[in-house]
């Protein structure tokens, strides 16, 4: 069920009343070899559909905010060893009145991105009540990944990134700070995502384990590194 309008510019416009996808399901039809259902979960306005273009378009949807209304999806296509993983990306309303649609999509998704905003501490407080639906409504072995959003928003950031931190290890989640307006960590999250879905569904014989947790942090320090050269 989609409550947002169709169309076929492939551009995501605003209309003053609620955020349409436009070509929605762009690249259904580019190959692929597997394909995966994702979904970002959080409070209203923490950034979840900022996030989703910046991943799929490199742009930032600058300007007045504006809520999602129910659910809808966007596909990319990423490379993983060689295999052309399809992420299937949902988008929900963080508004509690759609809460009940979006339930219904938990089920199918084999990874679920878990935003909250660090200039928010209610977004953050409120990461445990999303957990426990998470884990009322979602399959058992989900990939959770928690991410506190707005990173480029320093000044007025009131939840320390070691408070995320603590979180994300007392679920045994793996978490990193993003920002949807610059881009940082944005692909990355998508990207071990999809590697740890990959090495899930077709784990070679003498392949090692691929490990997440250690995926995120070994390229958290490369790019870190590799932004102020
Ligand atoms: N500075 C900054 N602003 C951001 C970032 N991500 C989103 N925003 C802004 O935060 C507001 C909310 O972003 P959305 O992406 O619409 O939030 P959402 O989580 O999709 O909200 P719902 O659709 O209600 O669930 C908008 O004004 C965005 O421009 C970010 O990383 N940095």
């Amino acid at each position: 069920m989609s409550f947002k309008k169709e169309s076929r510019s492939g551009k995501v416009v605003q209309n003053g009343t609620s955020k349409h996808f436009l070509e929605r399901g762009a690249s259904t039809n580019e190959y692929f070899d597997i394909a995966f259902k994702v979904m970002l979960l959080g409070d209203s306005a923490v950034g979840k559909t900022c996030f989703l273009v910046q991943f799929k378009d490199g742009a930032f949807l600058a300007g007045s905010f504006i809520a999602t209304v129910g659910i809808d999806f966007r596909n990319k296509v990423v490379a993983v060893d060689n295999v052309k993983v399809k992420l299937q990306i949902w988008d929900t309303a963080g508004q509690e009145r759609f809460r009940s649609v979006t339930h219904a999509y938990y089920r199918d998704a084999q990874a679920l991105l878990l935003l909250y905003d660090i200039t928010s501490k209610s977004s953050f407080d409120n990461i445990r009540a999303w957990l426990t639906e998470v884990h009322e409504y979602a399959q058992k072995d989900v990939v959770i990944m928690l991410l506190g959003n707005k990173s480029d928003m320093a000044n007025e950031r009131v939840i320390k990134r070691e408070e995320g931190e603590k979180l994300a290890r007392e679920y045994g989640v793996p978490f990193m700070e993003t920002s949807a307006k610059t881009g940082v960590n944005v692909e990355l999250a998508f990207l071990a995502v999809a590697k740890e879905l990959k090495h899930r569904a077709v784990q070679q014989p003498n392949e090692p384990k691929f490990k997440i947790h250690d995926y995120i942090e070994s390229q958290k320090e490369q790019s870190s590194c590799c932004r102020f050269l």
